[in-house]
């Protein structure tokens, strides 16, 4: 059928052939990726139905038959030309978009025709490949041969599968097809044949057209493609005709569905990618390109083709969709504006494939046999209206979710594996560890309990040795008082009948009973008071009463000395006074003149003796002095259960000891007899001297006095308080520092005399002896006296704002335990008051102690080794946590645990259950208790 798109004998040029040259037209590149599914398919390019025709050799029948004729086709391959004869003289001539002549390989005709369809459907277009001729010409050749036996014979749907096998990511994308043919406008399944009715159906929306009944087989490689093929062939229905003895009846359909999943490189899931792939995740791409291969039946005219009977209908039903595949072409080249693609299956299924969105090849097969110029023109004719056929090409692409979420449920299958595998790790490294640390704590606490036994028998041995050499000094020393006492004794009797007992001997008796003191509560501390078996306890009290020992042996000696060379002189002048008298009875009998010499030289006796008086009572008040220093560390052996820095434990005070024993206390009466003899105010006068020496023993004194419960309204009523406060205020020296503080801190045990102290200013001078002072047992004196202070309730709010907790905390600079202890006896003190004013609802909110900073070190010595400090402090932690408002700080600062550990290990059974009941009645602790699976 020539239209006016063809053109004959050279003077007509088939329309649109500007891109003739190439089957190739413009697509889109592959690798465009659409940014929306809006996009899709936007901009399509235009993409004309491009045909080439194949000429086949002539077969040994023509040889034979067509001898005589000459040629009636002429091709002319480099123009793309084909010229069919008329008659002798005369020649149309047809332009093609290729021109095979009977000696095109197969390899040629494929990469020409068919592959630029094969890589449009890798890039999700849809593909037509059809073969058009007469029966005979070579459509089955150019399309379906196996080349089984002659590889190069392969033909393109051979080629074709070969290409998207090559092509396409086993892992990510498939290929499937069906093979059907249309006979007798019945669409029968190639794959299975029972099949043999498939209906068409139509997508409303899209105008898609699908088989649904259709077998669909996965093609994973060559192999499996070839034997479908193969299987297809079979079943082809193939009939003798006069033309061909293979003749195909019916049209095959090779429908070839790609999916390729296009990936932009970002799918990494490695774990270092996995957080940024999972903020920026989106699908990946699904591209659906569809292949189909059409191998048409032959297009001859029934009477050349001598069908009859069946074979009539047959032929009458090919050319039946042949003819209506022609009108659709037609009216597509034509522009018309109906196409009647439903007259027959055959151009219902091609829909796509002519003026719809595929890319489509065709080529018609032509025979070189002169006798068939007929059929040869009007197939020439059919290629060139298909030429003027436009399709709009047209991307299918997608978002393909499915894979996406196939792909992430297996990233979420291989989390939770290796999650599982690093909970497994997990458990047991943290079993690990477990067991390592209760090997590490067992083996600790047996060091431990060695170390502590190795100690305690130094401690013993040292303590033997100590009260050994004390026993040897003390024989020598009362050796010599014993002498210095009978020579007193003479001196006495012979200087001052009648005058009282030798003030030397009492001295004396006081340093025995003194020493035999000491002795008794050493002994009866060590083998009795539970915290005596304290290594470093052990080790302080041996420090300090070796260095008091030495000391005041030393100041002993310089006494007797000293006592010793004033009884030899009172002795000399007894002799000197005897041979005078001896001179004067003498002289007596010689004369009155005598006599007034003689009561001069009484005169001046009488002014050595008041001297001689002067100077014992000196000595008396410093032996007092030397008692109280002695004293001093015995106090420390009573910190257990003291509030008073300097006497410790009253019942277990020497001096009470004393007093309760025999009821005249040596030491008393000479510190009595000088506060009477010299009055408390004289004494309150000297703290004031400019003699540095007076006032050190002046304060001596005062301490003294004022470590007496009895003596102390009296002091505070004569104003001493308010005197050591001054000296604390005005005195460098730290020895009038240290002493004064001492007796403040003994004052500071009466309630009135702890509001008289805070209302004189006393805390801050505390406070600033505690920052300027250097000595230990300064440092104890002031936290004694702060301790003190912290447990009246009605001044802790002035205590704290005036730098009570904070001087008290700056003093554990010192590590000294005799100040540790003290510090932590305050600060338990203070908690105590807090928890019982929030308990009686008299003041709310955090505790001061916590205000202040102190937690970290209640919790870090809430296990100390000193059992005295370790006591304190379990009990301020004890305190703080009644209170839900301290709960939180006191988690995060790590108290939790030391209240556990007390709750279950502090050996004394009040704190214990103190401890515990705490821990059960606070809901914020019992929570975090759960959370860290701790049971008490
Ligand atoms: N280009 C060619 N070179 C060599 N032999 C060919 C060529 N084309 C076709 N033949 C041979 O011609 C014969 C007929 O070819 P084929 O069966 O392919 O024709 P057909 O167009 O498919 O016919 P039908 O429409 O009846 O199926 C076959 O024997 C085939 O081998």
């Amino acid at each position: 059928m020539a239209t006016g798109g063809g053109y004959r004998n050279g003077s007509h040029k088939a329309p649109n052939l500007r891109n003739s040259s190439s089957f190739k037209s413009k697509l889109p590149p592959s690798n465009v990726r659409r940014s929306s599914p809006a996009t899709l398919g936007g901009g399509a390019p235009s993409g004309r139905v491009r045909v080439a025709v194949r000429l086949r050799p002539q077969n040994a029948e023509e040889l034979e038959a067509d001898a005589d004729f000459a040629d009636c086709i002429e091709l002319q391959p480099e123009l793309k030309r084909l010229k069919l004869r008329k008659n002798n003289w005369d020649s149309d001539t047809y332009e093609f978009d290729e021109v095979f002549t009977e000696f095109a390989s197969q390899k040629r005709v494929y990469e020409v025709v068919a592959k630029p369809v094969v890589e449009s459907v890798l890039d999700g277009y849809n593909g037509t490949v059809m073969a058009y001729g007469q029966t005979g010409t070579g459509k089955t050749y150019t399309l379906g041969r196996l080349g089984d036996e002659d590889t190069s014979a392969r033909g393109i749907m051979v080629r074709s599968m070969e290409d998207l096998l090559a092509k396409i990511s086993p892992e990510t994308d498939s290929i499937s097809l069906s093979y059907l043919q249309i006979y007798m406008e019945t669409i029968q399944d190639l794959l299975n044949p029972v099949n043999d009715n498939i209906s068409i159906v139509e997508d409303q929306k899209t105008g898609d057209v699908s088989l649904p009944g259709a077998t669909v087989m996965e093609i994973r490689d060559q192999q499996s493609f070839i034997e479908l093929l193969r299987v297809g062939e079979d079943h082809r229905f193939a009939a003798n005709t006069k033309l061909n003895t293979e003749s195909s009846r019916s049209h095959a359909l090779l429908m070839v569905h790609v999916k390729r999943s296009i990936s932009d490189g970002d799918n990494d899931f490695s774990p270092e990618n996995r957080s940024l792939l999972i903020a920026n995740l989106r699908p990946p791409m699904l591209r659906k390109g569809k292949l189909i291969v059409v191998d048409l039946a032959g297009s001859e005219r029934i009477h050349k083709s001598g069908s009859e009977g069946h074979m009539l209908e047959e032929a009458k039903s090919i050319n039946l969709s042949l003819s209506a595949l022609g009108k659709c072409i037609n009216a597509l080249a034509e522009n018309s504006s109906h196409v009647p693609v439903r007259d027959s299956k055959l151009t219902r299924l091609l829909k796509d494939s002519f003026g719809g969105t595929s890319r489509t090849s065709l080529i018609v097969t032509i025979g070189p046999s002169p006798r068939h110029r007929g059929e040869t023109a009007s197939t020439i004719l059919f290629g060139q209206r298909a030429m003027k056929v436009e399709n709009m090409l047209k991307i299918k692409e997608e978002f393909d979710y499915k894979s996406l979420s196939k792909r992430l449920e297996m990233e979420i299958d291989k989390l939770i594996a290796e999650n599982e595998r690093q909970q497994k790790v997990y458990e047991n490294e943290t079993e690990r560890i477990r067991l390592e640390a209760q090997k590490r704590v067992a083996e600790a606490e047996r060091n431990y309990v060695e170390v502590l036994e190795e100690e305690k028998m130094k401690c013993q041995m040292h303590y033997m040795e100590s009260i050994k050499m004390l026993e040897e000094r003390w024989a020598v020393n009362q050796q010599k008082q014993n002498i210095n006492g009978e020579r007193s004794f003479l001196i006495q009797k012979e200087w001052d009948k009648g005058k009282g007992k030798a003030q030397g001997e009492e001295n004396c008796l006081c340093i025995c009973a003194l020493v035999s003191e000491m002795k008794s509560v050493y002994l009866q501390h060590l083998f009795c008071a539970p915290e005596i078996q304290s290594r470093s306890f052990l080790n302080s009290f041996f420090d300090i009463n070796t260095a008091a020992s030495t000391e005041e042996v030393a100041e002993l000696k310089s006494f007797l000395q000293n006592e010793s060379r004033l009884r030899k002189t009172a002795e000399e002048e007894i002799q000197n006074l005897k041979s005078q008298l001896l001179k004067f009875s003498e002289v007596e009998l010689m004369g009155d003149t005598g006599v007034s010499s003689f009561q001069q030289v009484l005169e001046e006796e009488s002014r050595q003796k008041k001297k001689l008086e002067e100077e014992v009572r000196l000595l008396r008040s410093q032996l007092a002095q030397l008692s109280i220093e002695a004293n001093q560390p015995r106090g420390s052996l009573n910190r257990g259960n003291s509030a008073n820095p300097l006497l410790g434990l009253n019942s277990l005070s020497p001096l009470n000891h004393l007093r309760t024993r025999d009821g005249s206390d040596g030491e008393r009466a000479s510190i009595t007899n000088l506060h009477e003899q010299v009055g408390l105010q004289k004494i309150l006068s000297l703290l004031e001297s400019d003699d540095a020496s007076v006032r050190i023993h002046a304060v001596k004194v005062v301490a003294n006095l004022a470590a007496e419960e009895a003596n102390q309204e009296k002091i505070v009523e004569a104003g001493g308080l308010t005197s050591l406060l001054m000296l604390l205020r005005s005195y460098e020296d730290e020895t009038v520092r240290r002493i004064a503080a001492g007796a403040i801190a003994n004052l500071a045990m009466n309630e009135a005399n702890q509001e008289l102290i805070m209302a004189q200013a006393g805390i801050s001078l505390l406070a600033i002896t505690a920052t300027d002072a250097e000595d230990s047992q300064t440092l104890r004196m002031v936290a004694g006296a702060i301790a003190n202070l912290c447990g009246n309730d009605k001044l802790q709010t002035r205590l704290r704002s005036e730098g009570g907790i904070k001087a008290l905390l700056g003093m554990v600079r010192c590590r000294h335990p005799d100040v540790l202890s003290q510090v932590a006896r305050g600060i338990a003190n203070f908690a105590k008051c807090e928890s019982r004013a929030s308990t009686q609802g008299t003041r709310a909110g955090r505790s001061l102690l916590i205000e202040d900073g102190a937690l970290p070190w209640i919790v870090q010595n809430a296990n100390n080794e000193v059992s005295l400090i370790r006591r304190h402090v379990e009990l301020a932690l004890c305190h703080l946590a009644q209170h839900e408002v301290n709960a939180k700080d006191m988690i995060s600062g790590g108290a939790l645990w030391e209240l556990v550990r007390i709750s279950r290990d502090c050996s004394r059974e009040d704190i214990r259950a103190l401890a515990r009941r705490t821990l059960t009645s606070s809901s914020i602790f019992q929570s975090e208790m759960r959370r860290l699976r701790i049971e008490v």
